[in-house]
């Protein structure tokens, strides 16, 4: 649970935006894939969208390999972006072949509205601010899913073979990837560290909160098969 008293910047930011925060990680769209009854053409438009926030979502750890003040900041970002381009997106590729939607189907999906304002939105923040900036911007969306993964794991009949959806969970809930969502959050402390101040606090939150409004208009994007 979110707590404001804690050291940890994540657990401060998502307790100092309690209800953007809830509205992500707990949206209709979220629930609809832990008992199935999430229609499946919006489970497709998602899909096809979180092709193009992937690739964006490279470009954005790019940037964080840019705005590294080190060796070890750039070399961390780097296995961020060698992660998605050399693993994730082949998973992605993959799982969208399952739901019958072929590479060149998705090269050519328009971009939605949703994944425009929030994939520019986190670019926009990397390259004006910092690496901080840029981590927070990015928090919402990396540990965000294991947190979501975790809980939809633990809702009974999530992961049984009658779920369309348990694939996703799984993958979410998977040690692999609570383990990439713990570094993330440790990355937030190590940066904190270093430059956050009382003063920068509110700006972060301010950040936090629009990344996680964003990510839930995504919810809402596909829920609705909004272009
Ligand atoms: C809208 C949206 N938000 C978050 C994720 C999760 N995510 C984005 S990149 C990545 C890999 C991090 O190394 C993961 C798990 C997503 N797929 N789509």
């Amino acid at each position: 649970m979110p707590n404001d008293q804690s050291n940890d910047l994540f657990d401060r930011l998502a307790s100092g935006a309690a209800a953007e925060w809830s509205r992500y990680v707990d949206h209709a769209f979220v629930r609809g894939m832990g008992d199935g009854s999430l229609p499946e053409p919006a489970f497709r438009h998602y899909l096809a969208q979180d092709y193009l926030f992937l690739t964006h979502f490279a470009r954005a750890y790019a940037l964080a390999v840019y705005k590294g003040r080190n060796l070890a900041d750039m070399r961390a970002s780097l296995n961020g972006l060698k992660a998605i381009l050399d693993v994730e997106m082949d998973l992605h590729v993959s799982l969208c072949a399952g739901w019958g939607i072929a590479e060149d189907e998705l090269e050519r999906t328009p971009e939605s509205k949703a994944t425009m304002a929030y994939t520019r939105y986190v670019l926009e923040t990397g390259l004006r601010g910092d690496l901080l900036d840029l981590h927070v911007a990015l928090s919402p969306c990396v540990i965000g899913y294991a947190e979501i993964g975790k809980r939809l794991a633990a809702t009974p009949g999530a992961l049984d073979d009658a779920n369309p959806y348990r694939v996703w969970i799984a993958e979410y809930a998977g040690e692999a990837y609570q383990s990439v969502a713990a570094s993330a959050r440790a990355t937030l402390n190590r940066l904190a560290a270093d430059s956050l101040t009382p003063a920068r606090f509110p700006r972060l939150l301010t950040i936090f909160a629009q990344a996680s409004r964003l990510e839930a208009d995504f919810w809402d994007m596909g829920l609705t098969l909004t272009d």
